[in-house]
Order: structure tokens, then C-alpha cells, then sequence
């Protein structure tokens, strides 16, 4: 038997945009009765303003305050948290989030992802959803680097989330080795 899951840590999605990190999250923070982030809503909030007007200063600026909100979110442990789909970028992010987190990387694919989203909300979409397979290309090796466990959406969200809970539940009686 491995060693037994901290239950004291946060639990994190990562992924694509649009691949459902948000929402699954949310539906797992509730399950679980736990605190819910999203670190896009988070960075709006905090900041007023959207997500596509940070952009206008360039990615660059986004990913600053995109670190200073992650930094400042992972402290509030045990909490649920979905990330934007570029914080993966940034190692200092992960190296943050995998001390104190299990982290799923959420895949979807992208035929599926490009059904459902709405790019004008999605600034490095914008325009072209085909960059959609670029993006793919760079991320995916880190999707699967920095995650703990790859869970596949590509079914009913009850579905997904339940695969979650019952992943959470077997880490808490066998420890994630
Ligand atoms: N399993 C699913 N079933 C139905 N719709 C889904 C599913 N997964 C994602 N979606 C839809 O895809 C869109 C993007 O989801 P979202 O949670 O915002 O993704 P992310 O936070 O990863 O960008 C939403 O409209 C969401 O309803
Ligand atoms: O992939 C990215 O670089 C981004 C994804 C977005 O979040 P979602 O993954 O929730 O769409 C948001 O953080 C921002 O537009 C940048
Ligand atoms: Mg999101």
C-alpha cells in the first residue's frame, strides 16, 4: 500500500480552454462540500475587469497576475480549483500547486472542445479556433507532466465528476503510488 493522501490538499484542474475545467470543478467543490476557485473568475473579480481586457496589455501581463492569483489561492487549503488552461505555462505555477495539490488533467477532445466554447471570450482563440490544435501540440506534454491522474471528458459531466470523487476516494485509502 502507498502512502496515504493528505487530506488537507487542495484539489486542481488543469487543461485546455474550454476542455470543462470550471464547470467540472465546480460540480466537484459542491460533492465535496469544499471551497470553489476559478482562477480566471477570481483574477476578474479582484481586478474589474475581464479576462479578454488583461489581455489587451499582453499575455505577458496576464500571466503575472495570473501567478499572483494562484499563489494566493492555494493557500486556502483543502479548496477546489480550476485553473485557466495557460497556467501550465509558467512552472513556478506548478511547482506552487504540485506541494499541495492532486492535480487532474481534465482531456477533452477537440473536436468536442471546438462544439462547445465560445472564442470571443477566449482571447488566444480569438479569430481562428483552428490555433486550437497548435495550442494542443505545445500543451499536452505538460498537461501530462504536472498531472497526478488524467481523467477523459467525454461523457455527462455526473459522469466525469463521479470518476473524480471515486479516484479522491481511492487515493485517500491508498495513497497516490
Ligand atoms: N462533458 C460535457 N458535457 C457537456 N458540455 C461540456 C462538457 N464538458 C465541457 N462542456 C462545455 O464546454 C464549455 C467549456 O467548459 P468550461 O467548464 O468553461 O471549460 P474550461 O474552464 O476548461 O475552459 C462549456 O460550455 C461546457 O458546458
Ligand atoms: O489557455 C489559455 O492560455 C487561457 C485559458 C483561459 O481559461 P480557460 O482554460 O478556462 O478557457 C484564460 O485563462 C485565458 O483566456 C488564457
Ligand atoms: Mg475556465
Amino acid at each position: 500500500m502507498g502512502k496515504r493522501m493528505d487530506t488537507n490538499k487542495n484539489i486542481v484542474f488543469i487543461g485546455m480552454p474550454g476542455c470543462g475545467k470550471s464547470s467540472i470543478g465546480k460540480i466537484v467543490a459542491e460533492r465535496l462540500k469544499l471551497p470553489f476557485y476559478d482562477v480566471d473568475e477570481y483574477i476578474e473579480k479582484k481586478a474589474g475587469k475581464t479576462i479578454k481586457e488583461i489581455f489587451q496589455h499582453g499575455e505577458e501581463h496576464f500571466r503575472r497576475i495570473e501567478s499572483e492569483a494562484i499563489r494566493e489561492i492555494s493557500q486556502n487549503r483543502p479548496s477546489v480549483i480550476s485553473t485557466g488552461g495557460g497556467a501550465v505555462k509558467v512552472p513556478l505555477n506548478m511547482k506552487i500547486l504540485r506541494e499541495n495539490s492532486v492535480i487532474f488533467f481534465i482531456n477533452r477532445p477537440i473536436e468536442k472542445i471546438l462544439q462547445d466554447i465560445d472564442i470571443s471570450v477566449r482571447p488566444l482563440l480569438a479569430g481562428d479556433a483552428s490555433k486550437i490544435y497548435e495550442l494542443y501540440q505545445e500543451r499536452y506534454p505538460l498537461y501530462k507532466k504536472y498531472c497526478d491522474i488524467e481523467v477523459m471528458n467525454d461523457r455527462e459531466f455526473q459522469d466525469v465528476v463521479n470518476k473524480i470523487i471515486r479516484f479522491l476516494g481511492k487515493m485517500l485509502y491508498d495513497g497516490l503510488e
